[in-house]
């Protein structure tokens, strides 16, 4: 393990170990590939403390009960956050992969059409949820998570990505929830 990045170079580290891929998954689309960062032990180590710290309080104290990630990428940097933070991580999966009951909800993507299926199960009344993601677009994926959040009875504490893609409108589509951002392109 090498060091961590100081806090205000972690956007520098971001930048410069996310991969731009022209024309994936289709024209157009300039695809952010994080898996040069997930293969750096620093900087992924410094992405997880980063976005658990949007779970915590000015304190440092956890104020959240349960981390929800989307498949598949928000898986990878979810479940080391709910780790991170000591509470629970809860699946958001694309349809038919859930085993128990779900609610689904549908949504546009950047590159085309999607639904998202959380487990009826999944929350207690009142669970105060940190969602987890890698990159926020338009901001369908982390609405209709949201939806589902709130469907399942919890509220959203914070929404935090490691990267926002600012050209899009991800943040106006969120709305209100309090965001935490990574890096910004
Ligand atoms: O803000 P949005 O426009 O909704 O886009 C952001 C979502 O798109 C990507 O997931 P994708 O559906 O490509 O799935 P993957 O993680 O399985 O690659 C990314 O991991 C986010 O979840
Ligand atoms: N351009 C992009 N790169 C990676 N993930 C995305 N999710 C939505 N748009 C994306």
């Amino acid at each position: 393990m090498t060091s961590l990045p100081a806090t205000g170079a972690l956007s520098a580290e971001i930048d410069r170990l996310v991969r731009d891929v022209e024309g994936f998954p289709k024209a157009g689309v300039t695809f952010k590939d994080i898996t040069p960062l997930l293969d750096d032990h620093a900087a992924f180590t410094a992405v997880v403390q980063a976005l658990a710290d949007a779970g915590r309080d000015a304190e440092g104290r956890v104020v959240v009960d349960k981390v929800v990630g989307m498949e598949a990428r928000g898986f990878i940097l979810a479940a080391p956050v709910a780790l991170a933070l000591g509470v629970g991580f809860v699946p958001v999966r694309k349809p038919g992969k859930l085993p128990h009951e779900t609610r689904s909800v549908s949504y546009e993507l950047e590159y085309g059409q999607e639904t998202l299926e959380m487990h009826l199960d999944a929350l207690d009344e009142g669970d105060r949820v940190l969602v987890v993601d890698d990159v926020l677009a338009t901001g369908g994926t982390a609405a209709a998570t949201v939806s589902l959040v709130e469907q399942g009875g919890g509220t959203v504490a914070g929404l935090a990505v490691l990267m926002e893609l600012g050209f899009l409108p991800g943040r106006e589509t969120v709305g209100a929830l309090p965001l935490t951002v990574l890096h910004t392109v």
